[in-house]
């Protein structure tokens, strides 16, 4: 492998290493993925069934790793497209490719430092500091590991934003004309604890105001596109835990039941919590709440994610170049839309604080 060249607009760094959540392949997987998706967080057994229920009905197997796939192809062409030659790498935290043996295979390839794209935009234990830890865990487990810089959360770059922007706009297009103007916009995101959305950030609440920023951006788009600027909420899914702890709500079912006794026209699902259409967004909105609308009588759109829309591909790029340039010592100026600024480079200390106690975590100031 040759060694990095500091002319490189790429420099210091030698690879990227694509960071995902993992899922299962095929029916054997499920409940071993499950189990590690839960290992000590004391998820009931019936919720790991019914869970587990949901992956059974799509064959045992999740798109989310054949999604990673198609992300780190389209990627490969921007960057070949923009002449960066850096080998990218894929490592899950609850599946095959494990973060331990793409760490492994990087240092078997003399990779000398690499930037983490983490496929999670925004700031929360689950969604941040929890990958920082499975980074350090990997690091600690690999003899000759690369250094790892986590590129930054990317929930405000225009290139994420405007392909939601373009999605809701295409799926406000599929109502019928009757009952597109009236319609609600529903941004969804994962549920989680409402102690992680507390502490979540330098500063807590990280979590729901990122989304609401990236919600009132999106709303403020549309208007401009469409002249109607269109009802909308920050809404939750797949809440799971103990039921007697609170969790961010309303959940997406419960808001559209409310929706449809408001006499609302139609509803649009707008998922910016999720950048691919993994299962949280197949079953829990697509299956799920598609049932529920349904049965309300309530005409219902989803919006897609991001997944490979070329302007969201280019995001990793461009803050590849922005980081190595940071790197490098140079001046930058970050790319952000709407009323939060760029975030961070190396997450401030105390951030996104594990509700378990402190473990060691990579990538933090
Ligand atoms: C914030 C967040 C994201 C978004 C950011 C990111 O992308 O990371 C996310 C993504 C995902 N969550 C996923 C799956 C699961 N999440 C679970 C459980 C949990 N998620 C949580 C939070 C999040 N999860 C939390 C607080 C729990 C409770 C247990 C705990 O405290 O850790 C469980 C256990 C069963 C259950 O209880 O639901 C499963 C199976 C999959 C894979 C989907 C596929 O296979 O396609 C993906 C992408
Ligand atoms: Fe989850």
């Amino acid at each position: 492998m040759p060694t990095p060249d500091p002319a490189q607009p790429w420099a210091p760094y030698d690879a990227l290493l694509l960071v995902s959540f993992g899922g299962p392949e095929g029916p054997d997987d499920v409940v071993p993925f499950l189990e590690n998706v839960t290992r000590g967080r004391g998820i009931p057994r019936e919720r790991l069934e019914q869970v587990g229920e949901h992956y059974f009905q799509f064959g045992g197997r999740s798109p989310i790793n054949d999604q990673n796939r198609e992300f780190i192809a389209a990627l490969r062409d921007d960057l070949s497209a923009a002449g960066i030659d850096v080998p990218i790498y894929w490592g899950n935290r609850n599946w095959d490719p494990y973060l331990a043996d793409t760490l492994r295979q990087m240092a078997a390839d003399g990779i000398t430092r690499a930037a983490c794209f983490v496929t999670s935009a925004y700031s929360s234990y689950s969604s941040c500091r929890q990958y920082r830890e499975n980074l350090a865990d990997a690091v600690a487990d690999v003899e000759g590991a690369p250094q790892l810089d986590k590129l930054r959360h990317y929930f405000n770059h225009p290139g994420f934003v405007e392909s939601v922007v373009d999605a809701t706009l295409a799926a406000l297009a599929d109502l019928p004309a009757a009952v597109r103007e009236g319609a609600h916009l529903a941004f969804v995101t994962h549920s989680v604890p409402e102690t992680m959305d507390e502490a979540s950030g330098p500063d807590g609440g990280a979590y729901t105001a990122q989304h609401l920023s990236v919600a009132e951006e999106v709303v403020e788009r549309v208007r401009q596109e469409t002249g109607r600027r269109h009802q909308h909420e920050l809404v939750f899914c797949s809440r799971s835990g103990a039921p007697h702890v609170p969790w961010l709500e309303p959940d997406v079912n419960d808001h559209l039941r409310e929706l449809h006794d408001l006499g609302t026209s139609a509803v649009v699902m707008v998922p910016i919590g999720f950048v691919s259409d993994h299962m949280e967004v197949i079953y829990d909105l697509d299956t799920e709440a598609m049932a529920t609308a349904e049965k309300l009588g309530l005409p219902a759109t989803r919006a897609a994610t991001a997944g490979i829309d070329p302007r969201f591909v280019a995001v990793v790029r461009d803050l590849l170049l922005e980081r190595a340039a940071v790197e490098r010592g140079a001046e930058v100026s970050r790319r952000a839309v709407g009323s939060m600024p760029a975030l961070w480079d190396r997450c401030p200390v105390g951030c996104c604080a594990n509700p378990r106690g402190e473990r060691p975590a990579l990538c933090g100031s």
